[in-house]
């Protein structure tokens, strides 16, 4: 495959729920393409759809119409961390280790990198419940990374986090993607969290859900990128602003 291929093709994808005889239409004819390294954010208002498109490219919907092309493997982040409660930390990663065909013997190594990734050093002997909302999600984070996915699809993974944790988390997300060259597809609801991490932004509109909009992202991404600093750009709020307002007029056509 050559680099310039995209890792995600969506060709006038059409997504319906429910019965045969009375569906609902999630998603309408949307096409997108990301490619290798991009970080490609999904944002517009409560049920334009979405999740619909990132379930559709986790495989887990199926289109009525369209076609869906993704070229790697994927790792899924959802909104909250549904980890296993009745195995540890490291157990929750080595049972993925274990799925990705990592040999017994590499697990306790892998587990470790892992949670040295994703800042939780140390912790694979803790119970999942012993952990604060954020080191859940974290733990998450490191699962989805086990199976080294070259695409990580990410579903407002921080939406349920404290603001304090959520800019770490975003902080931290950003710039593992920078160094590692992880291609992301990621959902929101927030103009903010949509131009701090997307190279792009995707607007949707809702009823039935579509993409209407697009807007590159033209911030620093390097990995040591000062997000701290970023936010205080006045680049960084006029692109926010400019979100918002696509946004808004999205949501009112
Ligand atoms: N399993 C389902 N059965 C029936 N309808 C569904 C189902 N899942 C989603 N829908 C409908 O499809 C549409 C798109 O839903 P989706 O969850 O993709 O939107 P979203 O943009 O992710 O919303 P939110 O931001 O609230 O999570 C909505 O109208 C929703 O009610």
């Amino acid at each position: 495959m050559s680099p310039a291929e995209p890792d995600i093709r969506l060709r006038d994808v059409t997504v319906r729920y429910g019965p045969p005889r009375n569906p609902v239409t999630a998603v309408a004819d949307a096409s997108l393409t990301v490619r290798p390294g991009e970080f490609v954010v999904l944002v517009g208002p409560s049920g334009c759809g979405k999740t619909t498109l990132l379930r559709l490219v986790a495989g887990l919907e199926q289109p009525a119409a369209g076609t869906v092309e993704v070229r790697r493997a994927t790792g899924v982040v959802f909104q909250t961390p549904r980890l296993f409660p009745w195995r540890t930390v490291g157990g929750n990663l080595s049972f993925a280790l274990a799925r990705n065909g990592v040999a017994r013997a590499e697990r306790p190594a892998r587990v470790a990198e892992l949670l040295s990734l994703v800042g939780l050093p140390g912790m694979a002997g803790r119970r999942t419940w012993e952990l604060s909302g954020g080191q859940q999600q974290r733990v998450a984070i490191a699962r989805a990374l086990a199976t080294e996915p070259q695409i990580l699809l990410m579903d407002e993974p921080f939406a349920a986090l404290d603001a304090f944790t959520r800019e770490r988390l975003q902080e931290e997300v950003r710039t593992l993607a920078a160094s590692t060259g992880t291609t992301v597809l990621f959902v929101t609801h927030s103009a903010e969290e949509a131009v701090l991490l997307g190279s792009r932004v995707l607007v949707m509109a809702a009823g039935p859900g579509r993409i209407v909009d697009e807007m590159t992202v033209p911030l620093p991404r390097a990995a040591a990128t000062d997000t701290a600093a970023l936010r205080g750009d006045p680049r960084f709020a006029a692109l926010r602003a400019e979100l918002a307002a696509v946004t808004r007029a999205a949501t009112a056509a």
